[in-house]
């Protein structure tokens, strides 16, 4: 039985207004409120130790307790803030201009993306979530005030699609990740139950051969146990370091649970703001 939630963005969707918080719109012309105090980027990851007690029994991360609370703030404007779903691309030729600061979530089908990103704007229905790999397959623009564009990227690997379809919609992942030049961060998924793959390997040369900064963040960290994620966490870390596009520190999060959401919000945050100079 395939759940899903069958009321997200349709190819060709007029230009969608979703709801809107009461919340300060996240972006003065400028991108994200600033905290005077904005901590340092390892501030934001050390949300990511990860429990001793097993398995993630559900609430956010404690580790997010110690997350600089301005960063936190300005990372809840932004992404609970106004959103609006901008377009679906399924050539790259039709895409938005690059006239915003965009982050993109790639990584293999169903690790997460939409999941991911539904939960940290909270809005249940923003992405189209589906247990079928390869739900995703256009790649879908979302606006978030003046600040920035999200964008939620057809998965690679394995996908129930024909295979010709999923080879076009997956080149086109391949030269968008290389080719964007208002990308300022790719966030790459991977699945805390996996590990690092072989086609995620791909996408981390692809991005250090085009200098696009990028930064690992593990999902589904509800179905693993604690003792493996960490191992697995520190694997992964010390894979990274041998990159030179790569963020060092991985982010660990359950869309499911609500964990690493608001470490995740608080380093978008940052990006913006360092990204504005
Ligand atoms: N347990 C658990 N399941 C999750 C979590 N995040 C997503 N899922 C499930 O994983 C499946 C795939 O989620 P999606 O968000 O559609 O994954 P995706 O990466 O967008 O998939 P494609 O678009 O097909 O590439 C769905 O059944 C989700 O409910 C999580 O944090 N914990
Ligand atoms: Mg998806």
């Amino acid at each position: 039985m395939i759940a899903e939630h069958d009321d997200g963005q349709r190819d060709g969707d007029p230009v969608r207004t979703l709801a809107e918080t009461s919340q300060t719109p996240a972006a003065s012309a400028a991108g994200v409120p600033v905290s005077d105090d904005a901590a340092p980027a390892d501030a934001v990851s050390s949300a990511n130790a990860v429990d001793a007690d097993g398995v993630d029994e559900g609430g956010a991360d404690t580790a997010d307790d110690d997350l600089d609370p301005g960063l936190v703030k300005a990372g809840r404007s932004l992404l609970l803030g106004p959103v609006s779903f901008v377009m679906g691309v399924a050539r790259l030729t039709d895409i938005p201009d690059p006239d915003l600061p965009e982050i993109a979530f790639a990584g293999r089908s169903n690790v997460g993306k939409s999941s991911l990103i539904n939960g940290l704007t909270e809005r249940g229905n923003l992405a189209r979530v589906s247990n079928t790999p390869g739900r995703t397959q256009q790649l879908n623009f979302f606006r978030f005030g003046d600040a920035m564009l999200m964008v939620d990227m057809p998965g690679y690997g394995y996908a129930e699609a024909p295979k010709a379809i999923v080879k076009t919609w997956q080149k086109m992942v391949f030269r968008y990740l290389r080719g964007r030049s208002t990308l300022a961060r790719v966030y790459v998924l991977i699945d805390a139950r996996h590990g690092v793959k072989d086609n995620d390997r791909e996408v981390f040369k692809l991005l250090d051969d085009a200098a696009v900064s990028y930064q690992v963040v593990m999902t589904k960290a509800d179905k693993e146990k604690a003792a493996v994620l960490a191992r697995r966490l520190k694997a992964t870390e010390e894979e990274l370091r041998r990159h030179v596009a790569a963020y060092p520190k991985v982010i660990v999060t359950s869309s499911r649970k609500g964990r690493g959401l608001e470490a995740l919000r608080a380093a978008i945050a940052q990006l913006l703001i360092e990204n504005r100079g």
